[in-house]
């Protein structure tokens, strides 16, 4: 009988096909492993292997995967398309980011990124809007559209979310979002919330002239997730958030379908990636998350605030690139900015991502010292400055709001 070992997993002078999908993993070997044995039990483990010799009967389908570069502590292994069901995230996560992370042969192991080859990335719908939502939705070609979560983020009733949300709708903020942890909660009941929030957005509408719209957290089981996209829908909405790691990718994409009958776009909020991506030495880098996310078709996506904001981030800009990049004509993602950001880091996060963005702000709108109303105010102001190329104190001298915030909060980075 034939048998299959782990060597056979490791082929440095294999070319991968342009079918394959190609993985760049960072690997800390165990300490009793050589490089070439672990890369080849990367392979093997997320591929057709296991630790041990196999003695196949008959002849099976070859679905071994090769890891065909080492490069100091970065590995690339190629899989063949056939080892993937076709638009399964959760099998193709199984595999290539499934027992490897957790087995002894690596002390630790980070998956980097990937190269989707077309016929599995195409398996997959993308973003039914992606950043079209500026023009589609918004009427904003021009600047970043802006997004603020009620503070705190759980608690207020459902009058006062929505009156929170009236004020900054009318102080100049496009979108309204739910906190992560805001779902369907006693306090605030979601159908309440939705009806509540969409009267006022509508009130905010008339009164500004601006379009507004809401972006309200479905999270949940994937079947209430459904009903409550059809709920938003039948309201009016425009949009559904979903918590994207909590929820997982195969609920991602169920809501994905029903949307796509909806005509409704998906904010994710990607609450928990952390646990993947924070330690830089091990985990799912931020990166392969974000392409998932595109895959699974998220129109919006926290992507982090280019080092500016309250939170860890990896390559925000590098991340965007991605998302804005061409991919077989699947639709780009708006990367979404978010965590400890207020008018006086605006121009900075400008300059580093560009205005194909959404700036979303809670603490740096609802923490003005004038209140919401002059917040919202604040940070469109911030946006239409830096979008005309005024610094942010000659705009303030006609802004009492902006002049305000820079006051209160300056340019620093908040903790
Ligand atoms: O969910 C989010 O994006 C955060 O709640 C942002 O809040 P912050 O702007 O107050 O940091
Ligand atoms: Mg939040």
């Amino acid at each position: 009988m034939p048998g299959i070992t782990y060597e056979d997993f490791l082929d440095l002078e294999y070319d991968p096909a342009d079918s394959d999908l190609v993985c760049a993993f960072r690997v800390e070997p165990a300490a009793d492993m050589s490089m070439e044995a672990a890369a080849s039990r990367v392979a093997s483990e997320s591929s057709n292997g296991t630790w041990a010799e196999l003695q196949v009967e008959g002849s099976v389908t070859d679905l071994s995967a090769t890891a065909f570069a080492i490069d100091g502590d970065e590995i690339r292994v190629a899989y063949p398309e056939e080892l993937f069901e076709p638009g399964s995230m959760a099998q193709v996560l199984s595999c290539i980011a499934g027992n490897i992370m957790g087995m002894k042969a690596v002390e630790r192991i980070r998956l980097l990124d990937c190269e989707w080859p077309e016929p599995l990335a195409t398996s997959f719908p993308g973003p039914g809007f992606g950043t079209s939502v500026r023009t589609e939705i918004f009427d904003a070609p021009n600047r970043p559209i802006t997004a603020t979560v009620p503070k705190p983020k759980v608690g207020l009733s459902t009058e006062q979310h929505a009156g929170v949300g009236y004020d900054a709708w009318v102080g100049g903020i496009d979108l309204l979002k739910d906190d992560e942890n805001l779902t369907d909660q006693s306090f605030n009941p979601f159908h309440d919330r939705l009806t509540e929030s969409l009267d006022a957005r509508d009130r905010a509408e008339e009164e500004t002239g601006e379009r507004k719209s809401y972006l309200v957290n479905v999270t949940a089981d994937a079947n209430t997730m459904l009903e409550r996209a059809d709920a938003v829908a039948a309201a009016g909405g425009e949009y559904v958030m979903v918590d994207v790691i909590t929820t997982g990718w195969a609920a991602v994409q169920t809501v994905r379908e029903r949307c796509a009958e909806l005509g409704l776009a998906i904010h994710a909020h990607r609450a928990m990636h952390a646990a993947f991506d924070r330690v830089p030495s091990h985990g799912v880098s931020m990166r392969v998350l974000a392409q998932i996310a595109r895959l699974c078709g998220a129109d919006q996506l926290h992507t982090g605030t280019a080092d500016l904001g309250k939170l860890e981030n990896e390559d925000t800009v590098g991340i965007n690139e991605w998302l804005y990049a061409d991919l077989y004509g699947l639709n780009d993602v708006l990367p979404t900015a978010s965590g400890g950001l207020h008018p006086g880091l605006v121009p900075e996060l400008i300059e580093r991502c560009g205005t194909n963005i959404c700036v979303q702000a809670g603490g740096g709108v609802h923490g003005h010292p004038d209140g919401t109303a002059a917040g919202a105010k604040a940070l469109r102001q911030s946006i239409d400055a830096t979008v005309e190329g005024i610094p942010l104190e000659e705009y303030a001298e006609d802004y009492p709001e902006l002049a305000v915030a820079i006051e209160k909060w300056g340019t620093e980075t908040p903790r």
